[in-house]
């Protein structure tokens, strides 16, 4: 059984002006806080509050152990500063999430020491020792054999002293300024390649460490093959401001919530837009909007706001909102997500949404968004996506008798958003906020997976991998064995859609075998792995109820992630509820991180199902149903067996929409995002808020 983490109660807050002590007892051990001469610093200063968003830097001080407001002086030759909260520090409060801001940084020339970054480290005792390797003493400060290290430069930030473990795998570098800051990922199965900073190493206790800079990140390899450290990533933004109420449920309105880096400037592809055909999309050939939208293009050259009407504000997340529109003629409807450029930019939220739109500019599949098209104006980011008319699963449930959705409904659903990972994965895109409310149902009842400004993007070297009868050990590479999933009474067999012909189902009821036995009936069928498990990330991403612990726990994460949400996910959809739920969000990380999995009575729910949900809600990723072999492993699981996996698209939905209204400009009018016209592409005054032919409304 798990241990469960104490709080950190001992935790100390610094108030401005604070003397701050160089080590402090907690209840549990001494922490050592070596102190600002060695940046070898955990500071909590700030508690963070729930739905706080930080988006106004503001520099704090450490001098000689005191922490000052930026603007006081910084004469003092040995001062760090560091961006810390945004405002004075509040009473210590009981609120799990607390975080230790570390300053990290560099000498400047003139000896002070800026520090760009900070990061929120999770709730535990053991997060309060961080190593900070990164960070270039002074001369003076440093031991001989650190002297040997490359002084940084004086230009106050820091400029790229570190090594990026696996560069090519790092994504999101390719149209962000060197400033920018990143989420690094490494492949957890591979040392690092290049210069390691001498300075790299895990701290004193073993915990995985990691810290964000600009443009750069540290790791280091453990001898056990883990990856310790090597991350970018800041977002005091964490908590997304969204929390919208949705339903009449008191646990509607899940946050997403993300500490991955963002970034403080976006590139401007706008020609991208332009270049987007069915090309790069061949299952969208036949699709009329496509159509539509390439007779505009061939006729007008570039597609732009002018092209569309739009009628209906339709939701509203982090980094935009989301209007049906049409484009003007055509009777085709789109959802096009308006992102304000200077809002994104401002909050941070750049890298956030150019991860959306580079994932989406990949996926072709009948369970994940298409994207039509994308054009910018001077001031909004546009993307053009299907439009699903039938809400989303959140919603859904709530329609549903008990507030829970029949096991029918809940293994088409299921399935559909396990294809959909599956895919997502083979891409290299660990997905990261599975939630109902993020699963939007189409015109036809099938399901659409949306929302990836949280997602990963990392390398994936999908494996085919043939088994042989006469080659036990290959034999043995293709099985699912998850232990923990399997009770003594279960038997994970193929499918009975997998085995037609091929594997006769054996007796599966009258001789159960540990599922390692049952995988002779796969002994020479090739199978596809394209799970990205060498990945890791450090960023704390993700809605609280679908954490998974590793997040929680900053032990970095992967791909399991995913298999983790799937089972909060089906747990939901079966239950009307997260297993994990607490009274309030640190009460929901203590129950996901130390509580153990409990169904409750009601509704009956079948053997499988709760077979399933507890392989995929299993603690340690590395025993989770799904993480070695990805969503192959998870389909053949008994609660999916009569799925036609093939054919899932062309199957009837459990409930599908009410057909959509034709007139939508008569009834809804056509609305307009403040500031556009989108009649002239210009932007216009504050004028234009008022009365004209556009409704108005605000953004974010
Ligand atoms: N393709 C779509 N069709 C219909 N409605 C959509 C579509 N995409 C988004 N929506 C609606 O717009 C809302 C906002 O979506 P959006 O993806 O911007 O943010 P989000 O899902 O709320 O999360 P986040 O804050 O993480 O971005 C959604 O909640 C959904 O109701």
């Amino acid at each position: 059984m798990e241990r469960i983490p104490e709080v950190r109660e001992s935790t100390r807050q610094f108030p401005i002006g604070a003397k701050v002590a160089h080590t402090f007892s907690t209840s549990k051990k001494e922490v050592g806080i070596r102190g600002f001469r060695d940046f070898d610093l955990a500071v909590p200063i700030q508690t963070w509050k729930g739905k706080t968003s930080y988006q106004e830097e503001e520099e704090l001080m450490v001098d000689a152990g005191t922490i000052k407001r930026s603007d006081d002086s910084l004469e003092d030759s040995g001062s760090t500063s560091f961006h810390g909260a945004s405002h004075p520090p509040e009473p210590v409060d009981t609120d799990l999430m607390r975080p230790v801001y570390v300053p990290i940084g560099q000498k400047k020339g003139d000896g002070k020491c800026l520090v760009k970054n900070i990061s929120l480290k999770g709730p535990f005792l053991d997060d309060l020792s961080i190593r900070m390797p990164n960070v270039k003493p002074s001369p003076s400060l440093l031991s001989p054999a650190e002297s040997l290290v490359e002084e940084p430069n004086d230009l106050g930030v820091i400029s790229s002293p570190f090594t990026v473990p696996r560069p090519s795998q790092n994504t999101e570098t390719s149209l962000l300024p060197d400033s920018e800051e990143k989420e690094c990922i490494w492949d957890a199965s591979q040392p690092p390649s290049g210069n390691v900073s001498p300075l790299s190493s895990i701290d004193s206790i073993g915990v995985v460490r990691s810290m964000s800079i600009v443009n750069s990140c540290t790791s280091t390899y453990r001898s056990d093959g883990l990856m310790s450290d090597g991350m970018l990533s800041v977002d005091r933004n964490y908590e997304s401001t969204k929390g919208s109420i949705r339903g009449d449920s008191l646990e509607s309105g899940k946050t997403s919530l993300s500490r991955a880096s963002d970034s403080s400037g976006l590139s401007d592809d706008s020609n991208w837009s332009n270049i987007t055909g069915s090309a790069n999309k061949p299952h969208k050939g036949n699709d009329p909007r496509w159509k539509a939208i390439l007779a505009i293009r061939a006729r007008d050259g570039i597609l732009g706001m002018s092209h569309f009407k739009l009628l209906k504000r339709l939701g509203c997340g982090d980094i935009g909102s989301v209007y049906l529109s049409e484009l003007s003629g055509t009777r085709c409807y789109f959802a096009m997500k308006v992102m304000d450029k200077a809002s994104l930019a401002s909050r941070k939220k750049l890298t956030r949404a150019q991860t959306e739109r580079e994932i989406l500019q990949l996926l072709d599949h009948p369970f994940l968004p298409t994207l039509y098209t994308h054009f910018e104006t001077d001031r909004f980011s546009c993307l053009v996506m299907e439009y699903c008319p039938g809400g989303d699963l959140h919603t859904l449930r709530q329609r549903q008798p008990g507030k829970h959705f029949s096991e029918y409904a809940a293994r088409f659903y299921a399935a559909e958003v396990l294809l959909a990972l599956e895919y997502l994965h083979m891409l290299g895109v660990v997905y990261r906020d599975l939630k109902p409310e993020n699963v939007l149902v189409r015109d036809d009842g099938h399901i659409m997976l949306s929302d990836f400004d949280l997602s990963l993007r990392c390398a994936v070297s999908p494996t085919l991998i043939r088994t042989s009868s006469d080659d036990p050990s290959k034999r043995g590479a293709a099985f699912c064995v998850q232990p923990a999933c399997i009770e003594p009474t279960t038997v994970c067999m193929q499918p009975a859609c997998f085995l037609p012909r091929l594997f006769p189902q054996k007796n599966k009821k009258k001789t159960p075998k540990p599922r390692a036995d049952s995988g002779f009936q796969a002994n020479s069928m090739p199978e596809l792995v394209a799970e990205p498990t060498s990945a890791r990330s450090m960023s704390f991403v993700g809605t609280h109820e679908y954490l998974a612990p590793e997040i929680i726990k900053g032990e970095g994460h992967g791909s399991a992630v995913d298999w983790w949400t799937f089972g909060i996910f089906l747990h939901e959809l079966l239950y009307g509820k997260t297993p994990f739920k607490g009274s309030g969000n640190r009460a929901t990380l203590f129950n996901v991180v130390g509580q153990q999995l409990r169904f409750p009575d009601s509704p009956a729910t079948s053997y499988a199902s709760r077979d399933l949900i507890r392989g995929l809600l299993v603690k340690e990723p590395q025993n989770r149903l799904g993480v070695k072999r990805g969503a192959t492993e998870i389909k053949q699981h008994p609660f999916f067996e009569g799925v036609n996996w093939a054919l899932i698209r062309c199957s009837t939905p459990p409930e599908v929409p009410r057909p959509m209204e034709p007139e939508y400009p008569a009834k809804y009018g056509q609305v307009n995002p403040v500031g556009v016209d989108n009649t002239s592409k210009k932007v216009v005054g504050a004028d234009a808020k008022s009365g004209g032919k556009y409704l108005d409304f605000e953004f974010f």
